[in-house]
């Protein structure tokens, strides 16, 4: 009998609810976190990169020590942390690896992956394996939003911020909603965040264009009208992640563009609607997210 287009990532979009539930249990009980003070560097590639930023940008609004976020490639040459945090759900990713080699000896490593039988082990002081989150996908959803949320636990509660269980809830919601209207006719998405809910826009329009193959765009909030706005138009949707910056839906409705904005839920559920839409529009344009074209599960490069 022939699989149904998408079959495995939607049922890996389908099950983060529980699995994020899953991740704050396990947090409480991880002795490699960073601790509140420590400077941190957080890293990662593609998807992992942004659950990066989005980490990033929750502890150190949290008040628990400067943290950055950077793409593996990328990590500057002279910087010094207490701790830096990888996250890899193949634990074969060949630039997180090259870097932990790099910081060996020098900066202990935290390591969040879905698979302990893989070289980044070894590189690892400290490592949460999320294994019940790993996916037969190439295109990421559960055990990034698992990782984020594993480590979203961790920092405890947040000021202004639903907890993971909430979030959990407000996931279940997202996961039986109809999607936005707009969608998946429209021709262009650009998504917006502020703080963590960056790392979430640029995941969803990653998203979006890795399953789908679609136009999409991702900024911070306000940086918006200082450029993106120019390819807003009819047929077009600007997606808000979290609180809408004042004026901004008026903005979009000025230049007829269709607004997507759910300021009262968690902005990782919100994710998880994205996601959704990712494998409508896939399914819609007859491609199959389980295998996008031109990517690969990880990327390991010849030495
Ligand atoms: N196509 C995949 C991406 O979907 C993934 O996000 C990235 C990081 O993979 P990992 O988390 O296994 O290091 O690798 C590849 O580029």
């Amino acid at each position: 009998m022939s699989r149904t287009p998408a079959a495995r990532t939607s049922v890996e979009i389908a099950t983060q609810p529980a699995s994020w539930r899953r991740a704050a249990e396990a947090a409480a009980g991880f002795e490699g976190l960073p601790k509140p003070g420590e400077r941190v560097a957080v890293t990662g590639c593609g998807t992992s990169w942004f659950m990066a930023q989005a980490y990033a940008a929750l502890r150190e609004a949290a008040g628990q020590g400067e943290t950055d976020a950077f793409a593996s490639s990328e990590f500057p040459a002279g910087r010094t942390y207490d701790r830096v945090v990888a996250i890899t759900r193949s634990g074969t990713t060949t630039e997180v690896l090259d870097l932990l080699e790099r910081l060996r000896g020098r900066v202990p490593a935290t390591v969040l992956t879905a698979d302990p039988k893989t070289p980044v082990m070894d590189a690892a002081d400290a490592v949460a394996v999320l294994d019940w989150a790993d996916e037969e996908s190439v295109v990421q959803t559960r055990f990034a939003t698992t990782a984020l949320a594993f480590l979203r636990a961790g920092l405890g509660s947040l000021t202004g911020l639903k907890s993971v269980e909430e979030a959990a809830v407000d996931a279940e919601l997202a996961l039986t909603e109809p999607l936005p209207e707009a969608a998946p006719a429209a021709e262009q998405w650009t998504f917006l965040g502020r703080g963590w809910t960056n790392g979430l826009a640029l995941e969803a329009a990653l998203k979006m264009r890795e399953a789908a193959g679609a136009w999409t765009e991702a900024y911070p909030a306000m940086e918006y009208r200082h450029g993106p706005i120019a390819i807003t138009g009819p047929g077009r949707v600007t997606w808000v992640f979290g609180e809408l910056p004042e004026g901004l839906a008026g903005d979009v409705a000025r230049v007829g563009g269709t607004l997507v904005s759910r300021p009262g839920t968690d902005p990782l559920a919100d994710l998880v609607r994205a996601q959704r839409l990712a494998v409508a529009l896939a399914e819609s344009r007859g491609l199959d997210p389980d295998r996008p074209r031109n990517l690969s599960r990880s990327v390991i490069l010849a030495p």
